[in-house]
């Protein structure tokens, strides 16, 4: 099978729908986020207030790399992944790209309801995260777009199988 990457906002759900989808299509799962935290030894947090994000952006450069097509994974990404480097390019090269397309709204509602600790970029007690998510929204469109499937709204992992399974 086809490799299937996950990409979109944080709090897109990427993470939670990947596995839920891995389970159900019994093919591995693997998170770019997990990845690049074994490879490191240290949490998202501390490697961003450590090297900064220059530094973790190569690391998903590296991690990215290591998964080569027709591996039959589904991959969640970080939000930020498809648009540094030549991500986006390399992951449709690798697989099928699906952009979870939620409202910022509810990435807004769910980083309130979570921690959002492990997310350096993004404090649920910043006054104006709204505003900043809307317009890293829209910095990141050009990139989400590339995506070969968007499924918009609020995703369940069936309703990104049923547009998987209709596009494969
Ligand atoms: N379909 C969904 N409906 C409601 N809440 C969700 C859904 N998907 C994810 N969440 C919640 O939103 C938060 C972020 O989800 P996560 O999968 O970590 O997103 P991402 O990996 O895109 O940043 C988690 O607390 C999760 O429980
Ligand atoms: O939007 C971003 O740039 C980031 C999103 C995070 O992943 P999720 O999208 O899974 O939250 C994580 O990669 C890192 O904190 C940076
Ligand atoms: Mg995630």
């Amino acid at each position: 099978m086809k490799n299937i990457f996950l990409i979109g906002m944080p709090s897109s759900g990427k993470s939670t729908v990947g596995k839920r989808m891995a389970d159900a299509l019994r093919c591995r799962f693997v998170d770019t986020d997990k990845m690049i935290v074994r490879e490191e030894g240290r949490s998202i947090a501390d490697i961003f207030a450590t090297d900064g994000e220059a530094y973790f952006r190569e690391a998903e450069r590296r991690v990215l790399r290591t998964i080569r097509p027709g591996q039959s994974l589904v991959v969640s990404t970080g939000g930020g992944m498809p648009c540094f480097h030549d991500n986006m390019a390399y992951i449709n090269a690798t697989g099928l790209s699906v952009f979870l397309d939620v409202p910022v709204e509810t990435l807004v509602r769910r980083m309130l309801a979570h921690n959002t600790d492990d997310r350096p970029l993004y404090r649920s007690n910043d006054p104006e995260l709204l505003a900043t998510l809307q317009q890293r929204y829209q910095d990141r469109l050009p990139f989400y777009r590339q995506a070969t499937l968007t499924v918009p709204g609020e995703t369940t992992a069936e309703k990104v199988l049923l547009q998987v399974g209709a596009w494969l």
